[in-house]
């Protein structure tokens, strides 16, 4: 086992109690070096996107190694966090998922459907998600690399074509314009 994990936690109202059992978990496992809470708190009704993109922001910038989240499925708070550049969330439900999403995924979100998976589950998922660590020299982190590759070129193209900023091929659409 290498360096503990700084995670950061969210949820939206519909995931606030699995995120809070879970982060008392957390908060006293010894593989973890310090727990994050992006909210909701219990009367909190910051919709999924803010809160995941909140805590996937911290896991771009350095301040935290991974994030948990959950709302009633696990799907909203993944998709959004995935729209954070560098972020890769998956949502898993099953012991195997879990691991491979670390070891063949390197994702650094994990997220649970509070309207999905028991609680009991949801807490022994997280206990087994923290003893996993990505190993860079395997075969899977080529494939990783490549998802890289893709997002930062997508992102170079969008920051160098001045002259077609939606990306439709038509030079003068605005945002949520037709391309003609
Ligand atoms: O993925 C979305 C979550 O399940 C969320 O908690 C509930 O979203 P909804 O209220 O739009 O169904």
């Amino acid at each position: 086992m290498t360096d503990k994990l700084r995670i950061v936690v969210g949820s939206d109202d519909a995931g606030h109690q699995y995120k809070e059992a879970l982060k008392r978990d957390l908060q006293g496992s010894a593989l973890v070096a310090e727990v994050t809470d992006v909210g909701v708190d219990a009367d909190g009704h910051t919709a999924y996107p803010t809160v995941a993109i909140a805590a996937a922001e911290m896991v771009a910038r350095g301040d935290a190694d991974r994030a948990l989240l959950v709302c009633g499925t696990g799907l909203g708070v993944a998709i959004a966090a995935n729209k954070v550049k560098g972020v890769r969330a998956v949502t898993a439900h099953d012991s195997f998922s879990v691991e491979r999403a670390i070891l063949s995924n390197n994702a650094q979100v994990l997220t649970f459907g509070q309207r999905v998976v028991g609680l009991e589950l949801a807490r022994r998922l997280a206990a087994e998600w923290l003893t996993y660590r990505f190993d860079e020299t395997s075969a899977s982190a080529e494939k990783v690399r490549l998802m890289s590759v893709y997002e930062n070129a997508a992102d170079a193209a969008d920051t160098t074509d001045t002259t077609d900023p939606t990306g439709t091929g038509n030079a003068t659409a605005g945002a949520g314009e037709a391309a003609a």
